[in-house]
C-alpha cells in the first residue's frame, strides 16, 4: 500500500426520480465517456468499475407525507446502499456517479454500514436537509440529509419504502461548503442542530484555505473518522457547471472546487465520494455540457491525488544525450 496509492470502486447510479428534470440519469455514462477511469489509472490509481445499478421500473408511486416518488427513491437507495457497501467491503474508496442527490441516502447508508461512524463533507449550493414535511417541492433530492441524521429521526414520517433505512450520521459530524440557496425550514434545522456550515459568505470572508482548515479542525476535533464527500456539481458557479438541475449564481470557482478535493485527498481519510446532479439536458450547448462534465471529472481526479503542480513517477530518470 504505497503512500498516496488509491484503490477506487466506481458505481454508476443513473437515477432521476429524486427531482423532476429528466436527463440527470445520463450523468454516469457521460462522466465515464469523458475518460474518468482512464484518467484515474493514468495518475496511478487502481480502478474497478462496478457498472451501473439497474433500477427497476415502479408502476404507481403516489407522494407520501410530502415526499414525491417515495417507492422509486426508496428502492433505488436500498439497491445503491447494497452496491456501495459491497465496494467498501472489497476495500475500495467508492465513487458514486449520479444521478440526482437523493442518491446520497443510499451512498452514505451503504458506506456507514461498512465503516461505521463517518464525517460527511457536503459541497453544494443547497443544504438538501428538508424533511418531507418542511419541503415545499416534495423532491427528495432536497431532503437526503434529513433521512440520515440521528437528531432528525423523530421528524421524518414513516415511509414504507424507506423502512430499510436507519439514520447513521451525527449532526456534529456534518460540514457544509458552498451554501447559497437554503430554505427557511432547512435554515432552522441547521441552526437548531448547530451544524457547521461554510456558506458563500464564509467562503468570501475566510477564503477557501481557511474554510478547509476549519472544516478539518471541526471534523477531527473529536477523533478522525472516514470521510464521505458528497459533491453536488451545482456547488460550482453556473459559469463553470451550467448543465445541472438547480443552478444558483455566485458559486465556487473551478479553483475553489478543485482545492476542496485536493485538501480532502491530503487528509488521507477519504473513504467515499458522490459526484451528482450533472444533467446534460440542462446545458444549452455542447460547450456547456462539456464544461460541466469535465469539471466533474477533474473534481474526482483531485480526490485521488491529481496535483496542479504536476507529478512524475518515483523511478523517473532524465533522458541523457
Ligand atoms: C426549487 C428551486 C426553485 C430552487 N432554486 C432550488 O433549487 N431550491 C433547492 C433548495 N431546496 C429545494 C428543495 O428542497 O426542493 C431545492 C433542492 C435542490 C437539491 B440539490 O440536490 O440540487 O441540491
Ligand atoms: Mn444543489
Ligand atoms: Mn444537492
Ligand atoms: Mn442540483
Amino acid at each position: 500500500f504505497t503512500r498516496g496509492h488509491h484503490s477506487v470502486g466506481i458505481v454508476g447510479a443513473p437515477f432521476w426520480k429524486g427531482q423532476p428534470r429528466a436527463g440527470v440519469e445520463e450523468g454516469p455514462d457521460l462522466i465515464r465517456a469523458a475518460g474518468l477511469v482512464e484518467k484515474l489509472k493514468g495518475q496511478g490509481c487502481t480502478v474497478k468499475d462496478y457498472g451501473n445499478v439497474s433500477f427497476e421500473e415502479v408502476a404507481s408511486d403516489e407522494p407520501i407525507g410530502g415526499a414525491k416518488r417515495p417507492l422509486a427513491v426508496g428502492r433505488a437507495n436500498e439497491q445503491l446502499s447494497n452496491a456501495v457497501s459491497r465496494v467498501k467491503r472489497d476495500g475500495h474508496t467508492s465513487v458514486m456517479l449520479g444521478g440526482d442527490h437523493s442518491l446520497a441516502i443510499g451512498s452514505i447508508h451503504g458506506h456507514a454500514s461498512c465503516r461505521g461512524e463517518l464525517s460527511v463533507v457536503w459541497v453544494d449550493a443547497h443544504a438538501d436537509i428538508n424533511t418531507p414535511l418542511t419541503s415545499t417541492t416534495g423532491n427528495i433530492h432536497g431532503q437526503p440529509m434529513s433521512y440520515l441524521i440521528h437528531e432528525l429521526h423523530s421528524k421524518i414520517p414513516a415511509i414504507p419504502s424507506f423502512s430499510w433505512l436507519k439514520p447513521c450520521v451525527r449532526a456534529k459530524d456534518l460540514v457544509y461548503i458552498g451554501l447559497r440557496d437554503v430554505d427557511p425550514g432547512e435554515h432552522y434545522i441547521l441552526k437548531d442542530l448547530n451544524i457547521k456550515m461554510f456558506s458563500m459568505t464564509e467562503l468570501d470572508r475566510l477564503g477557501i484555505a481557511k474554510v478547509m482548515e476549519q472544516t478539518c479542525d471541526h471534523l477531527f476535533s473529536k477523533g478522525k473518522k472516514p470521510i464521505h464527500l458528497s459533491y453536488d456539481i451545482d456547488a460550482l458557479d453556473p459559469s463553470i457547471s451550467p448543465a445541472t438541475g438547480t443552478p444558483v449564481k455566485g458559486g465556487l470557482t473551478y479553483r475553489e472546487g478543485i482545492y476542496i478535493t485536493e485538501l480532502i485527498c491530503q487528509t488521507g481519510l477519504l473513504s467515499a465520494v458522490d459526484m451528482v446532479e450533472v444533467n446534460p439536458k440542462r446545458g444549452r450547448s455542447e460547450a456547456e455540457i462539456n464544461s460541466t462534465v469535465s469539471s466533474a471529472v477533474d473534481l474526482v481526479l483531485g480526490c485521488f491525488g491529481r496535483r496542479r503542480e504536476g507529478s512524475h513517477p518515483s523511478d523517473y530518470i532524465m533522458p541523457m544525450p
